[in-house]
């Protein structure tokens, strides 16, 4: 029998964070749709509010003033023995903020009439139906329908299956539940969030042992990120164990600490941290949803195929964000969302809108940050040929160095312009130093409409700042 469907709507989102919120509120704030979204948390805002950029960055940032009250006496200001990180309070002035941020979100989804459904979802009915069926948080159990559905139900971070152990450890979800600074912790995997929790815990004092499989991190960045970021790391006091390919065993300890038993690039050894993260990518949260019923393509990867217009294979179903893991940033799962719903919504104007996923800018927010948009050198020479590719770089102590006493705590920026072809075409730009992820925005700008080397000249510069050392490259 048929389940009782209790509300149709035009527009269904299922997962409420960026992707899924931006999508449904441009679809009933600006044009009038009927929408409702689903989460199945408890409290909305999704991977970015609750457990990822949102309280990173505000643990970046603790840790970045950290680094600042440190350096204070090169600038003639005694600000006598370094004061203590107490993070059992700090973290719950970070989670009380975060509280605020899920009732601003309640609040802007009745403000443009989104319908806020508390509950898991997935797809009911016989093969080829679009019923979603509701578990709610108060136990009972609803069954929706609408002209549109969209999928935005994000991902989960990965944990190896194959090392005895391995549950012992936890990922970034753990770390924002930790109400505690462990003493020494274990890092697994160079991506961002592997660079991000290292730094976060290496500059707030916590002994820090980052493993990574190859001898960069950062290895899909450009060259130029990986070496800069793996020598400061190493220079500021991260352990970092190169070449650690897998653990043997991960054992706990009557103390309650792990012991991990490993080998790296200087052989096996043995060593005990209070906590072990893994931080070796996301998987996309597609398990449970029975998208077989409405006959949505995964690839082998478990993830949703999509079009360029968001499109899976069954008229009516769309996904954005984490779930189809292109590129796997906040901002992308908003401008993919609201496009999509400028285009099924918004009339004519917009009947072709869709993101364009090229020159997307993103950053590393670790110490110092790292920024990049377009193209690393080696694809640049694939793509262009290496004749056709000229290279600028500059590296250079900041002016906010140039007061230490202490040579080796004076840090490098290092920036580099890759261009193609006679007319100088700007194709990537990477950039690490203070300030990176603020200065990175205006020129992806200017990178997205094309801009040449000569473009870059023709700006004056701005003085004293890293930053224009951009459009004075030689
Ligand atoms: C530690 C960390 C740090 C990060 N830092 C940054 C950063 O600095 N900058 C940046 O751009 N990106 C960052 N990201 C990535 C960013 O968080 C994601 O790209 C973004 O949240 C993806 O949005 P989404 O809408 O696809 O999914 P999500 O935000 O994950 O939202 C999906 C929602 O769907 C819900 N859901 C899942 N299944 C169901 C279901 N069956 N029924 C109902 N609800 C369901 C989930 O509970 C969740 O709320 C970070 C990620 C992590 C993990
Ligand atoms: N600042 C931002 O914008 C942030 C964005 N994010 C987003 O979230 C995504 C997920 O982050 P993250 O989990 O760091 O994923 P990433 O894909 O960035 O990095 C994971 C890394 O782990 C390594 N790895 C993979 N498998 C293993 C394994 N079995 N053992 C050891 N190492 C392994 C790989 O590095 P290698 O091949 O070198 O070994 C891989 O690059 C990111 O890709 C990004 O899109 C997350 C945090 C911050
Ligand atoms: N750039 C400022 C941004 C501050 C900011 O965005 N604060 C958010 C914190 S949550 S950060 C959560 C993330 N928001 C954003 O990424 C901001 C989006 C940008 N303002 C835009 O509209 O495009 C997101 O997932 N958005 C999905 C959605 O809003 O639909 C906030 O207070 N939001 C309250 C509000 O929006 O009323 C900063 O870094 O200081």
């Amino acid at each position: 029998m048929a389940p009782s469907v209790t509300k149709h709507y035009e527009y269904l989102v299922i997962g409420g964070g960026s992707g899924g919120l931006a999508s449904a509120r441009r679809a009933a704030g600006r044009y009038g749709i009927s929408a409702a979204i689903i989460e199945g948390s408890g409290r909305l805002g999704g991977t970015c509010v609750n457990v990822g950029c949102v309280p990173k960055k505000v643990m970046w940032s603790a840790s970045d003033t950290a680094k600042r009250v440190s350096e204070a006496k090169y600038y003639g200001l005694d600000v006598g023995e370094v004061p203590k990180f107490d993070w059992t309070s700090f973290v719950e002035k970070r989670e009380a903020y975060i509280r605020r941020l899920n009732g601003i979100y309640e609040r802007n989804l009745q403000k443009d009439k989104v319908d806020y459904i508390s509950g898991w979802a997935r797809f009911a009915g016989g093969k080829g139906q679009k019923i979603v069926e509701v578990s709610l948080l108060s136990g009972e159990t609803e069954y929706y329908t609408a002209d549109h559905i969209l999928v935005a139900v994000g991902g989960y971070a990965s944990v190896p299956d194959d090392i005895p152990g391995a549950k012992y450890g936890t990922t970034s979800d753990g770390f924002f539940k930790m109400t505690e600074q462990p003493k020494r912790v274990a890092i697994v995997g160079a991506g961002y969030i592997g660079v991000e929790l290292a730094g976060v815990f290496n500059g707030l004092g916590t002994e820090t042992h980052f493993f990574i499989r190859g001898d960069t991190v950062l290895r899909h960045f450009d060259p130029m990120i990986q070496e800069t970021i793996t020598d400061s790391y190493i220079k500021h006091g991260v352990k970092l164990h190169k070449e650690a390919k897998a653990f043997e065993k991960v054992v706990r300890l009557p103390s309650g600490a792990l012991k991990i038993t490993y080998e790296d690039i200087d052989g096996k050894s043995e060593v005990e941290v209070d906590a072990l993260i893994w931080a070796i990518g996301r998987g996309p949260n597609t398990a449970g949803l029975r998208l077989d019923i409405p006959g949505v393509a995964l690839n082998k990867n478990e993830q949703i195929v999509v079009d360029e217009y968001q499109n899976t294979n069954v008229p009516g179903i769309y996904s954005v964000g984490d779930d189809i893991g292109w590129l796997e940033l906040t901002p992308v799962a908003i401008a993919a969302g609201r496009r999509l719903s400028d285009r099924l919504f918004g009339g004519p104007n917009f009947k072709d809108s869709k993101l364009d996923y090229n020159n997307v800018p993103t950053v590393v927010f670790s110490h110092p940050e790292v920024g990049t948009v377009g193209l690393t050198e080696p694809e640049a020479r694939q793509k262009y040929g290496s004749d056709n590719v000229k290279v600028y770089n500059s590296k250079f102590i900041g002016m906010y160095y140039s007061v230490f006493d202490d040579q080796d705590k004076k840090e490098s920026t290092v920036y580099k312009l890759i261009v193609a072809g006679p007319e100088e075409k700007v194709v990537g730009m990477h950039i690490v130093g203070d300030g990176s992820s603020e200065v990175l925005q205006g020129f992806g700008v200017a990178i997205k409409m094309g801009a040449t080397k000569k473009d870059f000249d023709n700006c004056v510069a701005i003085h004293p700042t890293s930053a224009e050392e951009l459009v004075t490259l030689v």
